[in-house]
């Protein structure tokens, strides 16, 4: 049976989604659905689409509510080919603006908003203008690996985009991460990504594959400063990818080795976001910062 969805565009740094709120999680969602929304000439265009959903009203917001109880919100992420992943960071940003848009919850200076996903619950704040989120303890994915950077015993994977082939690092930000250093803006710049990255070995749930590049200074002002573009599992190559400028942070910073900053900036096609590595009594946590805009609202029959 066709049904009409009241959808808001948004986009953060470029990377859009299509929003909807079904607080009951009425909607069935199947990944055709998905895909027909997130179409860019048959339906409205994102590179995933976003349903606001109470956390009380979908399966997994049933941990979520255990883990905190305040996670009010689950924000029920898809990527434009219909497959759902854990967590987005310019997402759930933008989600944050749309659900005060909404009038679906209140958020002031200083204050914390839960959310739920599927990665776990995540604290977002005001921040200049924009939106800050806690993307809680992140991980290399070897298994032995203790989470000291510099370590030296992160998993490597060999990452193929044409024309070059070079060794990546595999982390975790709550999704899977492979990010590939590159010697200079011109070789970022000349890689293909019109299709994925070849992974060796693959990982079985896939993974977003970052390539990033040094700004000249890597480091000002305590700074650290690179350059990335992504391919996100699930959507193509994308403006920007939140948790991916995480993880090409994570990684420079373990690359760079002992003194590296605990603060980046990243910048991506669609804009600039800023990244911060912290420690907290259950480990070292990232932190994601930068805007969220809502561009459009229409409806549309799916
Ligand atoms: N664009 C997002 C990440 C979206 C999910 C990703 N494609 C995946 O499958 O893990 C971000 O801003 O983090």
């Amino acid at each position: 049976m066709t049904e009409t969805v009241r959808f808001t565009k948004g986009q953060g740094t470029g990377n859009d989604f299509v929003l909807f709120s079904d607080p009951d999680a009425l909607v069935d969602l199947t990944p055709e659905r998905i895909r027909a929304l997130a179409d860019r000439r048959f339906g409205v265009g994102g590179d995933g689409v976003i349903r606001a959903a109470r956390s009380a009203n979908l399966p997994e917001g049933q941990t979520i509510l255990a883990e905190d109880p305040a996670a009010e919100w689950f924000m029920d992420y898809h990527n434009a080919d219909g497959s759902v992943a854990e967590m987005c960071g310019n997402g759930i940003r933008v989600f944050t603006k749309f659900l005060l848009e909404q009038g679906l919850t209140t958020l002031e200076p200083g204050e914390t908003l839960a959310i739920g996903t599927r990665a776990g619950v995540r604290d977002v704040q005001l921040n200049r203008g924009g939106y800050q989120v806690d993307l809680g303890r992140w991980r290399l994915e070897a298994p032995d690996f203790d989470g000291t950077v510099g370590d030296g015993s992160g998993p490597e994977v060999t990452a193929t985009a044409l024309p070059v082939s070079r060794p990546g690092l595999s982390l975790s930000v709550g999704n899977p991460h492979v990010v590939v250093a590159l010697a200079s803006a011109d070789e970022l710049a000349a890689i293909d990504l019109g299709s994925a990255p070849v992974l060796d070995p693959a990982p079985v749930d896939g993974a977003n594959v970052e390539f990033v590049v040094p700004e000249e200074p890597l480091v000002a002002d305590g700074v650290g400063r690179i350059r990335m573009r992504v391919h996100e599992r699930g959507s193509g190559e994308t403006l920007s990818c939140g948790t991916g400028a995480a993880a090409a942070a994570l990684a420079t910073r373990y690359w760079a080795g002992q003194g590296a900053p605990d603060q980046w900036r990243v910048d991506v096609p669609g804009g600039t976001v800023h990244v911060r590595m912290f420690a907290t009594e259950d480990g070292e946590h990232v932190s994601l910062s930068g805007p969220a805009e809502l561009v459009f609202t229409g409806d549309l029959a799916i």
